[in-house]
Formats: C-alpha cells, sequence, structure tokens
C-alpha cells in the first residue's frame, strides 16, 4: 500500500518570546499560519520492521536523525506496531529555514501512519505524540492559524487571516533555531503586539495586520546575519505591505496584496536572494 500525504509550510505572523523556561526552552507566544509551499511525502508500506527514509535534499539526514523518522519510530512504539514503512520525501519547503519543513513533514507521517494502518488515533492523539517530536510539530498536525504558547506546542485556533499573497524570500543560509533563542538578551527582550496581531485577525483588517507582525528572534538573527535584515528592508521597499522573518528565519515573509503587486515584489527580490517564492496562505477569508 502506498499513501501520499502533503506536508506544508508554516510562517510565524508573531513572535514573542516572554522569558526563559526551568526545562531550558523560552516560553513562548507565536501566532502561526500555514502556506502552499509543501513537501510531499510517499508512504510506502513494508512487512519487515524497518523505518527507511530518503528525501531529495542533500541538506536533511536520511537516517534515524530525520524528523519524518523519529515521527515514524515514535508512532510504532505508541501504538505497538511491527510493520514497517519507507518514507520518500520530496522537499520543496527550504531546509532550515524558519518554515518548519521537518516539523511539518514529522506531522505528515503521523496523519499519514494513522490512516495507512487505520489505528484511530484521534488528532488530539497525534497533536500530543507530535509535542515530544518538537515545538512546532502539533501546529503543523492542524494547519490553519494558531497561537502557540509553553514553548510552542499548547494550540489556540485563530481566525483565518484576511485574503492576501505572501512572498518568501531566503537568502543563502540555514539557520538552526538553538543557536538563536540561547543569544536573546532576556533582560532587553522588543516584545510584540501579540493582542493587535489576534484583533486584527478577528476583524480581517489586512491593514492593521501588516502593521502588527513582528519576531522577538529578528536582533539576534539580524545580528547573526546582517543580509536578513536587508532582505527584509527590501521586502518592504518592493512594496510589501508588511514583513516579518519567520521563525529563527532566515525566511522573510512579506504580506502583499494584490497579485500584480506580489510580482513585482517578488521580481524585485529575485537575484538579490537565494530561494524567492510567492504563495498562498491555506487558512484566508
Ligand atoms: C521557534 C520556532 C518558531 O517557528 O522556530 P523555527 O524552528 O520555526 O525557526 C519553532 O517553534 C521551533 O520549533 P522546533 O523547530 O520544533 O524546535 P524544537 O526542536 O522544539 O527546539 C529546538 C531548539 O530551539 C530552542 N527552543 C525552541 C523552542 C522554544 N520555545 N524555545 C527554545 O529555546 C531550544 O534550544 C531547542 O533545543
Ligand atoms: N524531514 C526533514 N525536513 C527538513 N529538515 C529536517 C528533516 N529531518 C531533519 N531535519 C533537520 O532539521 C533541521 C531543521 O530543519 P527545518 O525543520 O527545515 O527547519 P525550520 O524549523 O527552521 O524550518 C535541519 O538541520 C535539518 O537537517
Amino acid at each position: 500500500m502506498v499513501l501520499l500525504e502533503k506536508a506544508p509550510a508554516k510562517i510565524t505572523l508573531s513572535l514573542d518570546v516572554l522569558g526563559k523556561r526551568t526545562d531550558g526552552f523560552h516560553e513562548v507566544k507565536m501566532i502561526m499560519t500555514s502556506v502552499d509551499l509543501t513537501d510531499i511525502l510517499e508512504l510506502h508500506e513494508r512487512h519487515r520492521d524497518v523505518i527507511d527514509v530518503s528525501a531529495d535534499s542533500q541538506y536533511v539526514p536520511d537516517d534515524e536523525r530525520n524528523l519524518a523518522y523519529k515521527a515514524a519510530a515514535a508512532f510504532k512504539q505508541q501504538y505497538h506496531l511491527t510493520k514497517g514503512v519507507r518514507i520518500n520525501i520530496k522537499k520543496n519547503i527550504p531546509v532550515a529555514a524558519g518554515l518548519g519543513g521537518g516539523s511539518s513533514d514529522a506531522a505528515a507521517v503521523l496523519r499519514g501512519l494513522n490512516q495507512m494502518w487505520s489505528v484511530g488515533a484521534s488528532r488530539a492523539e497525534l497533536t500530543q505524540l507530535g509535542a515530544r517530536l518538537g515545538s512546532d510539530v502539533p501546529f503543523c498536525m492542524t494547519g490553519t492559524t494558531a497561537l502557540g504558547t509553553g514553548r510552542g506546542e499548547v494550540i489556540h485556533p485563530l481566525p483565518s487571516p484576511p485574503a492576501c499573497y505572501v512572498v518568501l524570500a531566503k537568502p543563502d543560509m540555514g539557520i538552526s533555531t538553538r543557536h538563536v533563542f540561547p543569544r536573546l538578551n532576556l533582560n532587553n527582550l522588543k516584545h510584540q503586539p501579540t493582542a493587535d496581531v489576534i484583533r486584527s485577525l478577528e476583524e480581517a483588517n489586512f491593514r492593521n495586520l501588516c502593521d502588527s507582525v513582528g519576531n522577538t528572534l529578528e536582533p539576534v538573527t539580524f545580528s547573526m546575519h546582517p543580509e536578513v535584515a536587508r532582505v527584509k528592508e527590501k521586502m518592504l521597499a518592493n512594496g510589501a505591505a508588511g514583513a516579518v522573518m519567520s521563525g529563527s528565519g532566515p525566511v522573510i515573509a512579506g504580506l502583499v496584496r494584490p497579485f500584480s503587486r506580489a510580482r513585482r515584489v517578488y521580481n524585485g527580490l529575485r537575484g538579490f536572494c537565494d530561494a524567492v517564492y510567492i504563495v498562498r496562505l491555506l487558512d484566508q477569508r
């Protein structure tokens, strides 16, 4: 049996860090929404009790370090399964970009195995299992628009954003999340107007949304990689109505209306960046 599962990328419209937790993670408030830039996972049932993973990207491990592998191993252990699976990943989401590609692949494996093996686990059970794999995985289980609290794994659904295009621009580097958080100056955090972003979603107010997006991690990533700050400036200079770094970066997401203006922003950034995309929100009014 073969099963195909899509794994959409996510962008963070707002990311605020409240402080450090006793478990070494940071307390966050972040608003995430999914976009139509997706990895495609092929799940092939194996009768032997093995997990094989392949990915068409040199930047992604094809062994037990792969988040898709970890998800399959956790699912098999949780439900005492001895069947095997081969997972082929078509990577369309840039790696270590702040778009949650690995987390989304892990969530796709949990959804896919639950279906392929007719386990019947609830979405809540899969989300709880996903939280053990990474802070981003619970959001990726839902794939709509939500506020993440705690370390990001506690999910509070939010209204869909107003329809717009998103230009994603990735400078030519990857950034590891675990290298960004420790560099935060916890005594001088630039907090975000999370409540304003939520209100703009409730009111479907595109202008107010664009004026309130922001990311407390930007100063850290920008100081490590000044070119990321330049991409954000260029995104706005080329006509984006709002721009914000996604996750720990380096991707900058620009909110744009209408499509003709999105094309202009896209063209203004191509050649300046390693990869530029125009995507749609998967969950929009
Ligand atoms: C912070 C975000 C925002 O989207 O960064 P991106 O990965 O997307 O860039 C994500 O929630 C990340 O989620 P995920 O990538 O699953 O991170 P995890 O594997 O849980 O944690 C990786 C490392 O990031 C740091 N970390 C992550 C989340 C958090 N709330 N506090 C932290 O300090 C820790 O050092 C941790 O060891
Ligand atoms: N299936 C996967 N897809 C992408 N990255 C993966 C995967 N499995 C493991 N990784 C590793 O996880 C790290 C984070 O990748 P990714 O989730 O794309 O970053 P981000 O959370 O910043 O978007 C990378 O170093 C990558 O090598």
